[in-house]
């Protein structure tokens, strides 16, 4: 197969090559990237193994000791470089980002700007970190804490933010004065290796920053991420099986870990609501990505009395979508990112079908656009015995369930083994309240469609995971808490 090599102004975010110790490195064997749009290939990377991964564990031990003791301020001028530079490579990293995972450029520009905004924040953090002092038991004693970086840190990140998943991770790893190797995944690699890139030329030190990309040995190397000694701490973003995986596998070297895995968001709309704007927070959180993000919309629970109305709302809405190729002006949802994600969904509809569920728009693959297209779907009167309630569907399907009360929507929506994010439409503050307590989630947004945002804490309960990633609680992951005892004080003597 030919390639078709993506076209960028600034040629060397193109890259080929893994990096390791401020090195680009080759590999015996290599893997190929494609276009979920179109199925071209855009080119391939290093399919690198276990002794690789080593080097980048080594490299990132050795730049451990100098980077951790740079001056915060340093590093954090550092990250404030690295992200002008992503600013000033906006168009370039997001059509690296549409032509490998398939989003349409107005997306992953804006996916650029909240990856950046990663870097940003952490950059303002990094020179505001502070210990306490705590009065002793005893009188002839003092004790202090200090936060430390916690040392090397092993990053696993998804195709679905190519940019974002992983700069929400290195920000505080590199502001806390970690360093980092950085598993790519292997739909996405380019946009991992474009960050290096920009990273070298922002003053990252070698070392500190390391990109492995594979494909045929994924398994080996997150398995050595959680199980050499050398690394202190894992962050993985992916599914809930992965997670649970890496758990084990973490547990021989008890690290500390974070894990965003995934969800099944139910988002509630109650009769008191405005209709037109709890379609709009539909709209935005259930189709987001084509429905390819953990805290999309997964369950739609509607009270029965505005039933009807929200369902033939949204169906209109549904129509006005365009799908295609990312790259094309007026694009407004994109592909999924692979064949098996397609026949999943499609699966889904099935089921729901089969079990009473009507497809109003949408309900099959759009093969005309590509093999990778399945068509926006509204389903109506869907129950809780049918797949896309306990599955996380990660597709562009709404399927819209019935409800008549609080009580019931509540305990309907809590019945399920993940918890990340939960959404509701509502004007009743006692009901706002009452339901935002309620919920079984980490993230919940009220009378909006979008909880994403730096300065908010990301993650999840149950099995979507532990740890918080953004906000002021994020560069919590990358550090430990040492308290430091001064015993032997004399009272002053007055
Ligand atoms: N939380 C999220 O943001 C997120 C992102 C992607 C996928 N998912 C979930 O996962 C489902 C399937 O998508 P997927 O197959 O890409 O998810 P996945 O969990 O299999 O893959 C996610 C990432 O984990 C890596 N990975 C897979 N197996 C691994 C292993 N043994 N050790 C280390 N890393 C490993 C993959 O290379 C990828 O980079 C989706 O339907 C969705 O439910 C969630
Ligand atoms: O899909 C995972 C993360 C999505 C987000 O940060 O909004």
């Amino acid at each position: 197969m030919s390639t078709q090599a993506p076209k960028l102004q600034n040629t060397r975010l193109l890259r080929d090559k893994a990096y390791i110790n401020g090195e680009w490195v080759g590999g015996s064997k290599t893997f190929d990237v494609f276009d979920p749009a179109t199925g071209n290939k855009l080119g391939s990377c290093p399919d690198l193994g276990i002794s690789e991964t080593q080097s980048a564990i080594q490299a990132a031990h050795a730049a451990f000791p100098t980077f951790s003791r740079l001056p915060a301020r340093q590093r954090s001028n550092i990250l404030r470089t690295w992200f002008n530079l992503m600013h000033e490579n906006k168009s370039d990293l997001a059509r690296l980002c549409t032509l490998e995972n398939g989003k349409p450029t107005a997306d992953a520009t804006g996916e650029v700007t909240y990856a950046a905004s990663f870097l940003e924040w952490f950059s303002e953090e990094a020179v505001r970190i502070y210990g306490d002092t705590i009065s002793s038991s005893t009188p002839t004693s003092r004790i202090i804490t200090l936060k430390q970086p916690v040392g090397v840190v092993g990053l696993m990140t998804p195709w679905n933010f190519p940019l974002a998943m992983l700069t929400r991770k290195v920000g505080p790893a590199l502001a806390a004065g970690c360093t980092v190797v950085v598993k790519a995944p292997s739909e996405t690699p380019l946009s991992a290796l474009a960050l290096a890139e920009l990273a070298e030329k922002a003053g990252v030190p070698r070392g500190v920053f390391n990109v492995i990309t594979t494909h045929e040995h994924t398994a080996e190397i997150g398995k050595e991420l959680c199980e050499n000694p050398t690394v202190k701490k894992v962050s993985f973003t992916g599914s809930t099986n992965v997670g649970k995986l890496l758990m084990k596998q973490s547990s021989s070297t008890l690290k500390k870990l974070s894990f965003e895995l995934g969800g099944n968001a139910p988002f509630i709309v109650f009769d008191d609501a405005d209709v037109d704007e709890a379609v709009a927070g539909a709209v935005a959180s259930k189709f987001r990505s084509s429905g390819q993000t953990c805290v999309c919309a997964n369950r739609i629970y509607v009270q029965r009395g505005i039933y009807d109305q929200f369902v033939e709302k949204l169906t209109e809405k549904v129509k006005g979508f365009k799908v295609g190729n990312g790259l094309e002006e007026g694009v407004t949802h994109g592909p999924l990112i692979h064949g098996n994600a397609v026949d999943k969904v499609q699966k889904q509809v099935e089921d729901a079908v089969k079990k009473g569920g009507k497809v109003l728009i949408g309900g099959k693959k759009a093969e005309h656009l590509g093999p990778n297209f399945f068509e926006p779907t509204v389903i109506r009167d869907m129950t809780d015995d049918m797949t896309l309630c306990s599955e996380e569907t990660f597709g562009p399907i709404a399927g819209i369930f019935p409800f008549e009360t609080e009580e019931e929507v509540v305990s309907r929506a809590n019945a399920a083994d993940v918890g990340l994010a939960g959404y509701f439409f509502s004007k009743d503050l006692g009901r706002i309240w009452r339901i935002a307590e309620g919920l079984e989630v980490g993230m919940v947004g009220v009378n909006t469609g979008l909880v994403s945002d730096v300065a908010s804490p990301f993650g999840g309960i149950k099995e979507s995971g532990f740890g918080r990633e953004g906000s002021k609680y994020g560069i919590d992951e990358y550090q430990v808490m040492k308290s430091v005892t001064f015993g032997g004080l004399k009272p002053l003597k007055l």
